[in-house]
């Protein structure tokens, strides 16, 4: 059923190559960012809040973001909407992707039984408690401590997904506590920390070897800014103004790079279309806005 939908390595070419849309420098100079240049600098969010001790991956201003709307994690009609919209379908692919690396069976009720998996950037813990549901032994771990708070709340209503490790803290930290997983998971987190190489080096560093790694972020493209940031913050108010800084997003092939210089190879990668009429998202060949990847750790 995912043969269709998943969106192969080697066609990055076919689907990404208008190099000319990439083009960071084309981008900085394009007349649309400089008629948007407030828009890109309205910064409403205050920057004071608690969170895990300074480290290389932490972005204070990005960090003040999550922290001022953490109480709606679980508002299906709140700020993080669109991440609960989306879950069944990053679930998918996650679900696909791990269970064809792992041997396990995707129609298992409990696929991921026995191995061990890592929610970076865990948030209120909208992905971390179906992961746990489909029998992961999951630790979710977010730099922001109300997040944590917030997440811990949330599980310990439910008696499966009471079984989540909640840390707050980053994964430079646990690489320094010397913990592995099976499986790193890091969606939506990338775009918002202060160094990404050194972050996909912190979650090369905690997967075991020949583990698995999975990311989703938003293509730094022309379509992206109007969608995911004009369309999604200031026409249709899915997500608070200034969540998202374009500059920061990567493409495909950027976060393809990344990984692989951090011992990560992208095996797969997924796109997010979204259909206006039914509200639902579905996996697709189309990685120009919201896409995800699935890669391994290099065996060592
Ligand atoms: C858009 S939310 C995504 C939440 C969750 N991964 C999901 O997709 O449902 C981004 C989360 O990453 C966290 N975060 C940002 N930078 C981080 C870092 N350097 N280390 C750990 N967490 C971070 C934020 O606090 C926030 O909860
Ligand atoms: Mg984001």
């Amino acid at each position: 059923m995912f043969s269709r939908s998943l969106y192969r390595l080697r066609n990055l070419s076919r689907h990404n190559g208008h190099s000319f849309y990439n083009s960071s420098s084309y981008f900085k100079h394009s007349a649309l960012i400089t008629a948007f240049q407030p828009l890109l600098h309205n910064k409403p969010y205050a920057t004071t809040t608690q969170h895990a001790a300074s480290t290389s991956s932490l972005n204070q201003t990005e960090l003040a973001k999550f922290a001022a709307i953490a109480e709606s994690w679980w508002d299906a009609e709140g700020p993080f909407k669109p991440l609960h919209v989306m879950n069944p379908t990053r679930l998918a692919f996650i679900r696909s992707t791990l269970c064809r690396h792992f041997g396990k069976d995707p129609f298992s009720v409990r696929p991921f039984e026995g191995l061990k998996f890592v929610d970076v950037g865990c948030g209120g813990g909208i992905l971390s408690e179906p992961l746990a549901r489909m029998g992961a032994s999951v630790t979710g771990i977010d730099a922001v401590d109300k997040n944590i708070k917030i997440a811990r709340l949330h599980a310990d209503l439910d008696p499966v997904a009471s079984s989540i490790e909640y840390q707050c803290t980053t994964a430079e930290n646990l690489v320094e506590e010397q913990k592995k997983f099976d499986a790193v998971i890091a969606l939506e987190v990338i775009e918002h920390v202060a160094d990404p190489a050194e972050f996909c080096k912190s979650l090369s560093a905690l997967t075991v070897s020949n583990g698995a790694t999975v990311i989703s972020t938003i293509n730094r493209s022309m379509r992206a800014y109007a969608t995911a940031i004009v369309a999604a913050e200031y026409i249709l108010h899915w997500l608070p103004k200034g969540t998202h800084e374009w500059s920061s997003f990567l493409t495909p092939e950027e976060l393809v790079m990344t990984l692989q210089r951090a011992s990560i190879s992208v095996e797969e990668m997924a796109g997010f279309a979204y259909n206006p009429l039914t509200g639902q998202w579905s996996l697709s060949d189309d990685v120009g806005v919201n896409f995800i990847a699935f890669g391994i750790k290099n065996s060592e």
